[in-house]
């Protein structure tokens, strides 16, 4: 129909706006920029609202689904209507991401290190316990406090604007993004977390004591929690770059390339051009010479920038497209996996180019967030990093020794990531909900912390401190439960895809590459976009509807298995 028509050509101009306005910010960031962004989603925001009271009009009863759902997504706002309380979360949105993208720690001397690659690069290759305790809170010290009383402020803007529309706050609109019945999602993640924490737990022991002997009995004892600066992250998030300190065989060949990569002259560049190979082998588009025109893939040293990665669609029409990656790439194996998770994303907006504006989206956001991953599954198989080049003194199948350190490599990214993945948004959801006052955040955030992952803070916190601040989705506003959708979704993709590919053997050697039916799986989901209530795209991609954590169990099977051998005096667990 013609409104509907459009309704997704308007969408689909403002966001392309929109997206450069907030490109222009990110890759240079001045007040000026600032200004412009602030500008662009009052724009873009009056605009939906006014289509949203037209939308509201129209007697939907005899029109077919699709165009139902399209007008569901059309009369669905949770924006304030008055344009100063709009206008101030726009600023602080702004203001809030400025902070983490430019504040430094400052030594003694004078010397100013930034988060990335300085102060990220102190917590995943120092083992000096005082100075990974320096870094940990000289970051927080830095974004913590300025950042508070305006995170306070914009919560209860965003608040009042759910509720000038009926929702009972900010929450219940992140979380309808996965269109769960009677807003059931918290319920369902609980669900799944419940399956997957007996292996957390396993991890978490044996890591536990593998800090303690490296440490010392004083500053890692082997029960209880676990602090929070020693797991190679200024977030522990990921655990991967401790991988040499917890090696459970190392006189095994090596599995870490990021030496190699160094040695063999890797820039950024190919690093790029080796995850676009992957992709391409198994029938995916190749990057269209705007994204090598016009990304970021190094940190500029003339100007400020929001260094944290991110994939970002223009809304071009098919033909003229116009997609690209913000990245401060350094030459290692954790940004060559960030670099395929970043191109995941520029492929499923290329895959659902085609769509009307308002169904290029992910099927939910954490479909989004899987499709890189699930690929760089198979690029990380020692099978395949030895196909590439990278790892040379390897025969074909290992023996069981090496099997488990390459599991437990694996596990320190994605067994580490879960409870992570978990607790941010269930901090954000009670935050929104009014459960979590401003003078109990930095208290709840560190009892979250403590109940789901197992570890405390290495120096005493306050409800002074905003540790929340100091991670890069809160000031951005970006919700997080997507990844721990995606952390366990990638699985049950990679089996499929596996399936598809004729793979036989354990899941976790499986390399789908060059597989063309194995990507036009992928693409057939892919291509989808929102079009879709998320399990129908699950269906189509797994024959499965729901999330399940049978895969990523059946992955670190013969892990578990060995870690409940090597934790059998251990006293598992932290409550
Ligand atoms: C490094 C990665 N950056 C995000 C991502 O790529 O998801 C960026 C910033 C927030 C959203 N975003 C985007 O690029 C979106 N525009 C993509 C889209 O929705 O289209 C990131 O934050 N990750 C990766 C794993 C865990 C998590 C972390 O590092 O904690
Ligand atoms: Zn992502």
């Amino acid at each position: 129909m013609k409104w509907l028509e459009e309704y997704n050509e308007e969408l689909r101009q403002r966001q392309a706006k929109s997206a450069e306005a907030n490109w222009a910010q990110s890759t240079n960031i001045t007040d000026e920029n600032a200004a412009k962004v602030v500008d662009v989603t009052m724009e873009l925001t009056k605009w939906s609202l006014k289509k949203m009271e037209e939308g509201k009009k129209f007697d939907t009863s005899g029109f077919s689904d699709d165009v139902k759902r399209q007008f569901g997504m059309i009369t669905k706002s949770g924006s304030s209507s008055d344009e100063e309380k709009t206008r101030k979360v726009a600023e602080i949105g702004t203001e809030l991401e400025k902070i983490y993208s430019t504040s430094t720690a400052c030594l003694p001397s004078g010397t100013c290190l930034k988060l990335d690659p300085d102060l990220e690069g102190i917590l995943a290759k120092s083992r000096d316990y005082d100075r990974l305790t320096w870094a940990w809170l000289s970051w927080r010290d830095a974004v913590g406090p300025p950042m508070k009383d305006k995170y306070a402020e914009w919560v209860a803007l965003m608040n009042e604007g759910a509720q000038e529309n009926g929702y009972a706050d900010k929450g219940v609109i992140w979380r309808g993004a996965y269109e769960m019945p009677n807003d059931t999602l918290e319920e369902m993640v609980d669900g799944v977390w419940e399956k997957v924490k007996p292996l957390y737990t396993q991890l978490h022991a044996y890591v536990r004591r593998k800090l303690s002997e490296t440490y010392g009995e004083d500053k890692v004892l082997t029960t209880g929690h676990i602090p929070a600066h020693l797991f190679g992250n200024m977030w522990a998030q990921q655990w991967n770059n401790i991988y040499d300190i917890v090696v459970p065989f190392p006189d095994q060949p090596a599995i870490d390339v990021s030496d190699t990569m160094v040695e063999q002259g890797y820039d950024p560049l190919r690093m790029f051009k080796t995850a676009e190979a992957f992709f391409v082998s198994i029938g995916l588009r190749p990057m269209p010479q705007t994204f090598w025109d016009k990304s970021m893939i190094t940190r500029p040293d003339d100007r400020e920038v929001v260094c944290h990665g991110s994939a970002w669609d223009f809304y071009h029409l098919p033909g003229d497209t116009d997609v690209r990656i913000k990245m401060c790439t350094k030459v290692n194996q954790e940004d060559l996996q960030t670099i395929h998770h970043e191109m995941g994303h520029v492929e499923y907006y290329l895959t659902y180019e085609d769509q009307k504006t308002l169904y290029r989206g992910g099927a939910n956001p954490g479909f989004h967030e899987a499709v890189g991953d699930t690929i760089a599954l198979s690029v990380n198989t020692p099978g395949h990093l030895k196909k590439i080049g990278l790892l040379q003194n390897i025969e074909g199948n290992q023996g069981t020794e090496f099997q488990i350190n390459e599991l437990l490599k694996m596990a320190l990214s994605k067994v580490a990531f879960l409870p992570f993945g978990l607790l941010i948004d269930k901090w954000r959801w009670r935050v929104f909900s009014g459960d979590i006052t401003p003078d109990k955040f930095n208290t709840e955030w560190w009892n979250l912390r403590m109940k789901y992952q197992g570890i405390k803070p290495p120096v005493e916190r306050t409800d002074e401190d905003f540790d929340p601040g100091a991670k890069y989705h809160i000031p951005s506003g970006t919700p997080y439960i997507r990844y721990f959708f995606s952390f366990v979704a990638q699985f049950q993709f990679q089996q499929a895809l596996c399936e598809e590919a004729g793979h036989d053997g354990p899941l976790h050697t499986c390399d789908i590459y060059q597989s063309k039916k194995a990507g036009a799986k992928l693409k057939n989901m892919l291509s989808m976009g929102e079009s879709k209530p998320w399990p129908e795209a699950m269906k189509a991609i797994t024959g499965q509807d729901k999330l399940d954590p049978s895969a990523i169990l059946k992955y670190f099977e013969p892990l578990e298995k060995w870690l409940r051998e090597q934790n059998k005096n251990e006293e598992l667990g932290w409550e």
